[in-house]
């Protein structure tokens, strides 16, 4: 324990207490936040079911960074050391292709046995479960199609993956006592015009549904869908565009994913939450970061992350929220972009937490615009570091850049021996 952290804390403690804010309750409110830690950070999206297989789908990982994990141990050992340094208690998402097993399987044979060492790793961190069928890095998807194929040996391909993803979910959920999400993102979608853009979606709403026949409980798996704009090489017509799914979440009392990578740059994702939410029973975010034509960079704590902390905060949509991160990014090392990431997203919480929020929307209702801009800017500048410090340190987390010593030493001895 460092007594200048613990002094800092305390400072700092009485500073936003002058205004009205308990810094031990924002410290509560976080520790009650899970994050969803994408596994395909660790080995740049290619999974260990088919190891000669590219990846497709209009998504690219750049970058030729050493130690990329090759099998499930390693990146279970890998995500167990980011782990160790970001505070709280979270969830791991895995992918089909991550599937543990020697047998030589097909994606839509793979059944909850295949993650049975992941289930096994899950409960010695603590951590639960999330899963994504996977639709993409595959034969059957050559054509750009799958769930919305206009073939039907190919749809029925699919739906048979998608409907094994659910019970592999409902496994993850059952035996790790907390509900897994199940995301479906696909990649179908045309590089240039095309002439029928309906047929397509009413393809995908048929396999959708047949894939979701089967009742399951909740309080195991939910199912998320997943749009997007365009990807590399679909740049003209996605299928899973943004209002397919936000209808399909709706009608089918589904979550939403929003992917904070897939919307036009001048888009605020943040704004999404509250205006679907009303109707909808909950959302799964892919906090993202979009550059250009990259909409997976290492999420960082800039205006837009503060955006989408602010929004879940002051609405009081946590509940209602699943964090997850989408990004890759192999020019670096892939632990460090996943402790960058996931302690960028815990930070613009906490200082979302680190308001207050009522005085706030009272002022606002009485039409005090001044006081609103007023207190929201002074409060950028607010001691929150301090307040993050210590929460690390009560957590057994290193502070500051503490961690990077640890992540560096792995590299050395870990990653490097590769
Ligand atoms: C690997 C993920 O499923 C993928 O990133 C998806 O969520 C996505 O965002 C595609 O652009
Ligand atoms: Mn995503």
């Amino acid at each position: 324990m460092s007594e200048t952290i613990t002094k800092s804390y305390e400072l700092a403690k009485e500073r936003y207490a002058e205004i009205g804010v308990d810094t031990d309750k924002a410290i509560n409110a976080l520790k009650n936040v899970k994050l969803s830690i994408h596994c395909w950070q660790g080995d740049d999206v290619l999974g260990f079911l088919f190891p000669n297989q590219d990846l497709t789908g209009g998504i690219s990982v750049s970058g030729n960074y050493p130690g990329r994990a090759k099998t499930a141990d390693q990146l279970r050992k890998d995500l167990s050391e980011a782990l160790s340094v970001i505070p709280g208690k979270h969830k791991v998402q895995l992918h089909s292709i991550y599937a543990d097993t020697d047998e030589k399987v097909d994606l839509n044979e793979l059944e909850p046995k295949h993650f049975q060492s992941w289930v096994d790793w899950a409960k010695q961190e603590g951590v639960g479960l999330d899963m994504n069928g996977t639709f993409f890095s595959h034969p059957k998807s050559a054509s750009g199609f799958t769930l919305a194929s206009a073939d039907k040996e190919i749809r029925d391909f699919w739906i048979e993956v998608g409907k094994g993803s659910r019970k592999i979910a409902e496994y993850f959920g059952k035996e790790l006592g907390q509900q897994s999400v199940n995301n479906f993102w696909i990649p179908d979608g045309y590089k240039d015009n095309p002439i029928d853009k309906l047929s397509p979606r009413l393809r995908l709403v048929e396999s959708l549904d047949e894939i979701l026949k089967e009742k399951i409980d909740e309080a195991y798996t939910i199912e998320a869908v997943e749009g997007k704009l365009f990807g590399t090489g679909v740049e003209s017509y996605t299928v899973g565009s943004h209002e397919f799914y936000e209808a399909y979440a709706l009608t089918r009392g589904k979550l939403w994913t929003i992917d904070a990578g897939h919307f036009h740059p001048t888009e605020d994702v943040s704004d999404k939450f509250s205006a679907f939410l009303p109707f909808g029973k909950g959302l799964m975010l892919h906090v993202s970061r979009p550059v250009r034509w990259d909409s997976d960079h290492v999420v960082i704590f800039d205006d837009a992350l503060t955006r989408i902390a602010r929004a879940l905060v002051r609405d009081d949509l946590l509940d209602k929220t699943n964090i997850g991160l989408d990004f890759f990014d192999a020019t670096i090392n892939r632990l460090a972009a996943w402790v960058v990431g996931s302690r960028s997203t815990l930070k613009a919480l906490l200082q979302a937490f680190l308001a207050p929020i009522n005085d706030l929307k009272k002022a606002e209702l009485e039409g005090n615009y001044t006081m609103r801009l007023a207190v929201t800017e002074e409060l950028k500048s607010y001691p929150f570091g301090a307040v993050w410090d210590y929460y690390c340190q009560e957590s057994g987390v290193p502070v500051g850049t503490e961690w990077l010593k640890e992540i560096v030493a792995y590299e050395k001895d870990v990653l490097l021996k590769r």
